[in-house]
């Protein structure tokens, strides 16, 4: 299959995280405006990151949050991945993004979201041939009162977005925190009516990753470790095929991930 080939085709796209579907061309215009220095580092990173592991690509995410650190960033970071999206034929696209304030930037977490909402309106004002809609993501190290704070304001965009917002997110560095903590919120964003995809056992982690899946996701990201041969159970695996939840995986990243697999075992 050839690379024209793959372009060509008319294709959906459900695992984008906004900060880490930036294109290098928009990381340098922002960084020039920033401080140059900054684009070094990433290029020096993702270098770095192509013989790394996971854990590189969270120490990417960090450098790309500096830059994108103000209201202004975050549209033209929305605007510019949609229409590359839509260069490559992407007919659906989710955007998932995880909502920040800077308040020295004068960035809220409403101006945040207003910054890709209207980004996805200008997209859509000019005709591009794209659908986009939003999740927000919850970052497994928040605690409850951030993540109640996240389905609110999904909720809440997504009615005055006219359904432009469709879910949350969970997701984060997973050697970090403890998921089952965010279990109450999650499935109160569920009763809600709001979509769940969830990231989970990306690195072995078995009884979280039973606990979680009782709440029946939408889509599960990655899922890399479910597998027994991977550090996951046969449970995991069962449970998944009983109730018809789709993984949806970055192939890449998942190569990656089965690499600190074996030595990661939190939650075991
Ligand atoms: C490699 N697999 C992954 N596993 C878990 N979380 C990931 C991820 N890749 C990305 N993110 C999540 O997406 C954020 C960046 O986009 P946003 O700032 O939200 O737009 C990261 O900080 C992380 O929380």
């Amino acid at each position: 299959m050839s690379l024209d080939f793959c372009k060509r085709i008319p294709k959906v796209e459900l695992h984008a995280h906004l900060n880490g579907s930036i294109s290098e061309e928009t990381i340098k215009k922002l960084a020039m405006k920033k401080n140059p220095e900054l684009y070094k580092d990433w290029r020096m990173s993702v270098d770095k990151g192509k013989v790394g592991t996971i854990d590189n690509v969270f120490q990417i995410f960090k450098l790309i949050h500096q830059i994108s650190d103000n209201t202004e960033a975050i549209y033209t970071i929305a605007y510019d991945v949609i229409h590359e999206f839509s260069a490559d034929n992407v007919k659906y696209l989710e955007l998932r993004s995880t909502p920040r304030d800077a308040p020295s930037m004068g960035m809220t977490k409403i101006s945040y979201i207003e910054a890709i909402l209207k980004a996805i309106e200008d997209c859509h004002k000019e005709k591009l041939d794209i659908v986009v809609k939003l999740l927000l993501a919850i970052d497994r190290r928040n605690d409850l009162s951030i993540a109640k704070e996240t389905v609110d304001l999904a909720e809440r965009y997504s009615k005055l977005s006219g359904g432009t917002v469709v879910g949350v997110d969970l997701s984060g560095d997973p050697s970090v925190g403890d998921a089952r903590t965010l279990v109450p919120v999650l499935r109160d964003a569920k009763c809600r009516g709001l979509k769940l995809a969830l990231h989970l056992a990306e690195v072995p982690a078995v009884d979280e990753t039973e606990e979680m899946l009782k709440i029946i996701p939408d889509r599960i990201g990655h899922g890399t470790c479910l597998h027994p041969d991977a550090g996951g159970s046969q449970g995991l695996v069962d449970t998944v095929l009983q109730h018809r939840i789709p993984l949806v995986m970055t192939s890449s990243l998942n190569c990656m991930s089965l690499k600190p697999a074996m030595s990661h075992s939190r939650h075991s």
